[in-house]
């Protein structure tokens, strides 16, 4: 069978409700295992926080579904497409936004929507559209001219939001989108989030603010590379007896150190003690 064939036959294979999805997902560097055995799914449509403390392997994993990084073993598909395999039609589908997203800080709001546009191959109608619909989803109106190396925190977040959505992508992947951010454009540019999932895009964010977890669909938490829990966040407070999301981290967190220390393996290798998200629930 011709690749592209073998391509389509396994796209058009996958559950059409399911954004991504991965099995046994693992990266080594060396000696390091930066991700172990990630068992995950997201549902079309939902917000899915991926939290876990600094080093734990959040960049690590997005990297490999971006189609950036080669998983060591495991297997994984986005939007339907094979991470392993098919990089080049995840890449075309799926907005990214780094924690080092750049921005040409010396050329204006407009000027940088141009450059993404034709980073994307949009035609000129379909350029100009856009970036309309995108700066006014944002709250540039009125900045066009400005330079993004002017704009405060917020705003650069907004735009470098406006050029990773300038291809329409269904999948939205944005690692630690508000960090330094302050508290008032974190509130905006969530709504922004909330607005873009209820358009029916589905959204992985990574976070350190309990306060944003606190409104996803579904959030795993991951730490020295394992997924030790994944459900709703009420599910997560419920099942663990506890009163916020921060205190279940905190409990994890301790726990899995105890466990570390005591020599025993990770919590359960990517699968262990989850809560898997039921399909239909969510918002
Ligand atoms: N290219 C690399 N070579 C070697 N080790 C790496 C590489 N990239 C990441 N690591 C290691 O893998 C582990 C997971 O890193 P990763 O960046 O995925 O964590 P993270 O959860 O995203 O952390 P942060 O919240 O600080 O961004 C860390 O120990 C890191 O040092």
């Amino acid at each position: 069978m011709k690749r592209r064939e073998a391509d389509k036959q396994m796209h058009d294979n996958q559950p059409n409700d399911v954004a991504i999805s991965c099995e046994r997902l693992t990266k080594r560097f060396q000696e390091r295992i930066a991700v172990n055995s990630l068992t995950l799914s997201v549902p079309k449509g939902s917000i899915y926080g991926f939290l876990g403390p600094n080093g734990s392997g959040k960049s690590t994993t997005i990297r490999m579904l971006c189609g950036l990084l080669t998983p060591t073993s495991g297997r994984g598909t986005v939007l339907g497409y094979d991470v392993m395999t098919q990089s080049e039609a995840i890449k075309q589908r799926i907005g990214y936004m780094s924690q080092k997203f750049s921005l040409y800080e010396d050329l204006s709001v407009d000027e940088n929507l141009d450059f993404y546009a034709g980073v994307y191959q949009l035609g000129k109608a379909e350029r100009i559209q856009r970036k309309r619909e995108l700066i006014e989803m944002a709250g540039l109106t009125g900045r066009e001219k400005q330079l993004a190396g002017s704009l405060s925190g917020g705003w650069k977040q907004r735009l470098a939001l406006s050029c990773a959505l300038l291809h329409r992508p269904e999948l939205l992947i944005l690692d630690e989108p508000t960090a330094g951010v302050d508290p008032v454009s974190r509130r905006i540019f969530w709504e922004v989030i909330h607005d873009l999932a209820r358009q029916g895009m589905t959204i992985l964010v990574t976070t350190h603010y309990m306060d944003e977890a606190q409104t996803c669909d579904w959030i795993g938490f991951i730490f020295f590379g394992n997924l030790l829990v994944q459900g709703s966040p009420s599910e997560l407070i419920e099942h663990h007896g506890a009163d916020n999301l921060e205190d279940v981290f905190i409990k994890l967190v301790k726990e899995e150190e105890a466990r570390q220390a005591a020599g025993q393996k990770g919590g359960g290798g990517g699968t262990g003690d989850v809560l898997v998200p039921v399909k239909g629930e969510g918002r």
